[in-house]
């Protein structure tokens, strides 16, 4: 099966750079292979851009940017709304590109797709929403006023584990807002980034406004993105190592920040919850795209009356599980991302089983081999485990044992991230103290799956900065500028 005869159309797949309005093989004339994560094998050969590249797309963002800026925010919405259409009349074809190049099973990257388009829809709508300020002046013969003005040139570094839905997050406020954006994809998954820049094009998103720059040189490019005095904000997701690497560098030319960065999401089911609810809250939380999100439950902190329950409940759940590559039929859990992935759930098992955590299912590489780990649950984890402390970001949900909510808001703030949080509670006066007390930015309550483009997304402490999605998302990539008018009384 090759992936062009997937598609309905085969366009859709572009293997070049696109930089000013032009699909470009890079100044090197280099590829790299990328690779379906599922059989190893390679899917297709893509341009492989360098620092000269992604200085050609950074000029050809700025050459861009003053009449992109200058358009009435309607006429921008116009065009994001066509964008919007197309991504999901090829929707499927999408799906199967994402699916391809990342592993999810392919309802998830329909659903990605989905998801991905509503924050183009959303940010279309928003544009014209993009409202200034009277303040109330103090002085008689002065008026005070605030206006909104894109903050200029974007870069944007996203991350292979939603390859579409995190470009759109950042690209569709930034060009709502009247902004131009150089995009870095990961390299495990830049096709799915080409394909939306092939309907973007085809949107009528004028030349130079969105520029993807693709590569396995990610410092280098990193490196011009940072350094480059024209990028006046950088939005990121990945690693919270990397999040920290690309701050330091965007300090020599004082660049805005938007940082999506890792996370160590507790799972708190207590005494009073519903466990089916809470089996099936975990199941979505823990278990979507293969445990590979930032907002995924990372640590699950059962209260001591339900924790064998629970367990049990969750274990037989997990085992009816379906494993395999996305285009294998009905399955739920697909391969991770690559080797190194696997390493780090084995190294988790290892590390909890040799303190005396407890395999209740999975537990070691699945029969299929490659980048497949079979969905996993541990008993009897504790806080001096590994898993306590790091992102795992595969599917093992480990299970720690609290006593009281006291106990259990220690446990769930005793980490520096502060992404998501997420509790199962039928007392209301707990779900009030629980949502006050645990230190995230976003907290699902009696719900494991809390995203949507229409909610502010963003972490504290050090999960990141800023927020992605709603309302919030578009004024990140707009200045306040204050004007003072003078004179009144002459
Ligand atoms: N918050 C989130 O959603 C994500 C969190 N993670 C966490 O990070 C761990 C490691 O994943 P990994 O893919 O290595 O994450 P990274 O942070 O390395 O990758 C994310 C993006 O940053 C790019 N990048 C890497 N190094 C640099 C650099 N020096 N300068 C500029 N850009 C750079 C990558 O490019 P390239 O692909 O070319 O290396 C990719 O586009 C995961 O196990 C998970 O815990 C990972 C992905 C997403
Ligand atoms: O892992 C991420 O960074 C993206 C999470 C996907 C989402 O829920 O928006």
């Amino acid at each position: 099966m090759t992936i062009t005869t997937l598609l309905n159309d085969p366009a859709l797949l572009q293997t070049r750079a696109y930089i000013d309005g032009e699909w470009v093989a890079g100044e090197a004339a280099a590829n790299f292979a990328v690779r379906n994560p599922a059989s190893g094998d390679s899917i297709a050969e893509v341009a492989s851009c360098n620092a000269a590249d992604t200085r050609r797309a950074i000029e050809a963002a700025e050459a861009a940017l003053p009449a992109w800026r200058a358009l009435p925010a309607k006429q921008r919405a116009q065009i994001l709304r066509r964008w919007f259409e197309l991504l999901l009349q090829h929707q499927e074809d999408l799906a199967q590109i994402l699916s391809l190049e990342q592993g999810k099973p392919l309802p998830e990257s329909r659903g990605e797709i989905a998801y991905g388009a509503s924050f183009i829809e959303w940010f279309a709508e928003e544009a014209k929403r993009a409202y200034g300020d009277v303040i109330p002046s103090p002085f008689g013969d002065r008026r005070l006023v605030t206006i909104k003005q894109p903050i200029g040139v974007v870069a944007a570094i996203t991350p292979w584990n939603f390859p579409n839905a995190m470009i759109t997050r950042k690209v569709g406020p930034a060009l709502a807002a009247g902004c131009t954006v150089v995009v870095k994809p990961a390299a495990e998954t830049p096709l799915s980034a080409l394909a939306l820049a092939v309907l973007a094009e085809r949107a009528g998103v004028p030349a130079g406004v969105l520029n993807i720059v693709t590569g396995e040189r990610a410092s280098e490019i990193g490196g011009e993105l940072t350094r480059h005095p024209a990028v006046r904000k950088l939005s990121f997701t990945g690693s919270t190592r990397i999040g920290k690497l690309l701050m330091e560098q965007c300090a020599g030319t004082v660049k805005k920040l938007g940082l999506e960065l890792g996370g160590n999401a507790p799972f708190i089911v207590f005494d009073d919850a519903d466990l089916d609810a809470a089996v099936q809250g975990t199941l979505a939380s823990k278990f979507r795209n293969t445990g590979q999100t930032c907002v995924c439950a990372n640590r699950l902190l059962v209260q001591d009356g339900v924790y064998d329950a629970f367990a049990d409940k969750l274990a037989a759940a997990v085992r009816k599980m379906q494993v395999g590559a996305a285009h294998s039929g009905e399955v739920q859990q697909g391969p991770l991302i690559n080797e190194k992935a696997v390493a780090k759930v084995a190294e988790h098992v290892a590390d909890a089983v040799s303190q005396g955590a407890k395999v209740l299912t999975g537990g070691a590489p699945h029969p299929l081999g490659g980048n497949f780990y079979q969905p996993t649950v541990l008993t009897e984890v504790s806080e001096h485990m590994l898993v306590a402390h790091e992102e795992t970001f595969g599917p093992l949900a480990p299970l720690f044992r609290f006593q009281d909510e006291a106990d259990a808001i220690r446990l769930a703030n005793a980490t520096e991230f502060g992404l998501a949080a997420y509790f199962y509670s039928r007392d209301v006066g707990r779900i009030w103290r629980v949502a006050e007390a645990i230190e995230a930015g976003m907290v699902g309550i009696n719900e494991g799956l809390i995203s949507t483009e229409v909610a502010p997304f963003g972490g504290i402490k050090q999960s990141g900065l800023g927020r992605e999605g709603s309302r919030y998302g578009l004024e990140d990539f707009m200045e306040i500028k204050y004007l003072c008018f003078g004179g009144l009384n002459s």
